[in-house]
């Protein structure tokens, strides 16, 4: 037959050369749209049904904006556990609290691994540019995840505490210094993201970001933040769409690859200031150079890379963006001011505003509101994607090795099963049912590592601020976490910009408490 069409194809494209070139040119694609449908359909998982999609697209333009949103109405139809499909990718996803337990938590270690997205793991990182969040399994991921678990348990935050007061003080004092005691308009993010940062510079290489005036403040949170768009999971088409990524002048992968020249520079100046100290033996002790030390850590350079660049990025985006949704709806609630000022008032009078660094979450309306405000203002809605290395079998179907689960972590923080009111913002509910379970540090074997040291920066950080200042509004912003998203396609939601006022509940207090603390700690040091 072959030899029959092939003679007759060569002699239409002699007599016809224009037309024939003209319907190559629309057979290619229709070719390629024709097969790559039928790889699509047969990707699909059996048995979980879903919302229809698109050929080549598949799902990718309904989610394009609140995809988590979005996953927790379809759930509405489709059921708690259902698949959809973005590009050539099935994805099943997770939205009610009973699910999550039954398939998080009872397939923890089939649950192990994360999907290898183009943009991300083939373009912008190789082993030692990506974090322990975004590994797959392996036996490296496994030693990585022991050296960052050690130095995030609580044994090791214990000795965490000095750093915590160190940058906790310096917060409350730029919103006192910046906010000319509470005459002038501050935007709070930029507070949070040095004192995230210099935490995690102080943890992992013993060194401080002592001002946000440093230029290494602006360009590491440049471009972590950067980084944080392409491991967007609907941002990047050429991870979901094989097609796109033949494109050699793609706008992303050109941006990614600058990113990831970028990031190399700092993090090569930050380990050759540590590898220099520690030749001078001057160095301070941190994670770092405990595992350069530890004979038996056996974690060879691009294992170290990738933990320090665990330890710089984890509270980055996440603790900042709760922090920055959290000031902006208590300046919109002074009732609930109120009843933070009530149950510190316990501990601390208005003469002791920066509180005790010590305290281990010893007032239980503090630690009410950071969960509450960890619930509703769900960072990660989507906690981070998983693949299985196992079969699963939920409900009788068959959820084989090699998949990729979403946990709609908003869809379960909002599970009606759970919560009669959802919707609203209330602490209380956390003193009421204290054992309810959280999804925003996602669940099972990968679940965050960090979350121990996020709960006891975030409690100290509340209770300084919020016995320090009245906080006020001085610029409008809509703290609805979904209407108010500055970035709807982010992977990581943050409200849009917005300014407060910290008016200094006792200045003469405050200003005395952070005078003997700057005494105590030597102001300024690095
Ligand atoms: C409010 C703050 C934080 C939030 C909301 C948050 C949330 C999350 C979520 C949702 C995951 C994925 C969990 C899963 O797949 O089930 C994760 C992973 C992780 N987080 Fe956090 N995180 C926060 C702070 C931190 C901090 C401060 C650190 C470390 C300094 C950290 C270190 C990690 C690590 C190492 C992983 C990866 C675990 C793994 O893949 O095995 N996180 N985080």
């Amino acid at each position: 037959m072959i030899s029959t069409i092939l003679p007759a194809l060569s002699a239409e494209f002699n007599e016809q050369p224009i037309r024939s070139f003209l319907l190559t040119l629309l057979l290619i694609p229709l070719t390629y749209l024709i097969l790559n449908e039928y790889v699509r359909r047969a990707a699909r998982i059996k048995g979980f049904s879903g919302p229809p999609n698109w050929p080549l697209v598949g799902n990718i333009p309904d989610i394009k904006y609140n995809a988590a949103e979005k996953y927790r109405q379809w759930s509405k139809i489709y059921g708690d556990v259902y698949q959809m499909q973005l590009g050539n990718i099935p994805v099943i996803v997770v939205n009610s609290a009973e699910a999550a337990r039954k398939i998080f938590g009872q397939h923890s270690q089939a649950l192990s691994s994360r999907p290898v997205f183009w943009t991300f793991h083939k373009v912008l990182s190789n082993t030692a540019g990506t974090t322990i969040g975004t590994s797959p399994f392996s036996d490296s991921l496994k030693r990585r995840r022991k050296g960052a678990a050690s130095a995030l348990n609580k044994p090791s935050i214990a000795t965490y505490i000095d750093h915590l007061d160190v940058e906790t003080r310096d917060f409350v004092k730029d919103g006192f210094e910046s906010g000319q005691a509470g005459k002038k308009g501050v935007d709070p993010m930029p507070m949070i993201q040095r004192l995230s940062l210099s935490l995690a510079l102080t943890l992992n290489w013993g060194t401080r970001m002592v001002s946000r005036d440093d230029p290494l403040f602006h360009e590491i949170t440049e471009v972590e933040e950067m980084i944080s768009k392409f491991r967007s999971t609907t941002g990047n088409l050429q991870d979901y769409i094989p097609i796109l990524r033949l494109n050699p002048f793609s706008g992303g992968s050109m941006k990614a690859r600058e990113m990831r020249d970028r990031r190399d520079v700092y993090l090569t100046r930050l380990n050759k200031d540590l590898d220099e100290r520690m030749a001078k033996g001057i160095h301070k002790p941190c994670i770092q150079a405990n595992i350069i030390l530890d004979k038996e850590a056996s974690l060879n350079k691009e294992e170290l890379t990738s933990i320090s660049l665990t330890m710089l990025s984890g509270g980055l985006d996440t603790i900042t963006t709760l922090v920055q949704w959290s000031v902006a709806l208590l300046a919109q609630r002074p009732d609930i001011q109120e009843k933070a000022i009530e149950a510190i008032r316990k501990y601390y009078s208005d003469e002791e505003p920066l509180c005790d660094a010590q305290d281990d979450q010893k007032c239980e309306y503090i630690v009410a509101l950071v969960r509450e405000c960890l619930r509703y203002y769900c960072v990660l809605r989507l906690a981070l994607p998983r693949a299985t290395v196992k079969d699963i079998v939920y409900e009788g179907k068959l959820i084989p090795a090699g998949s990729t689960v979403y946990l709609n972590a908003w869809a379960c923080n909002m599970d009606p099963k759970i919560w009669h009111d959802p919707e609203i913002f209330r602490p209380e509910r956390w003193l009421e049912q204290p054992d309810a379970p959280l999804f925003t540090y996602g669940l099972g074997y990968r679940m965050c590592a960090g979350s121990l040291l996020a709960n006891r920066e975030l409690y100290l950080a509340f209770i300084r601020m919020l016995n320090s200042f009245k906080i006020m509004p001085k610029s409008e912003v809509d703290t609805h976490p979904v209407r108010g998203s500055a970035d709807p396609t982010s992977l990581v939601t943050m409200c849009k910009d917005y300014e407060v006022l910290f008016k200094p509940r006792n200045e003469k207090a405050l200003k005395e408490a952070l005078r003997r603390s700057d005494e105590r700690k030597g102001v300024g040091k690095a």
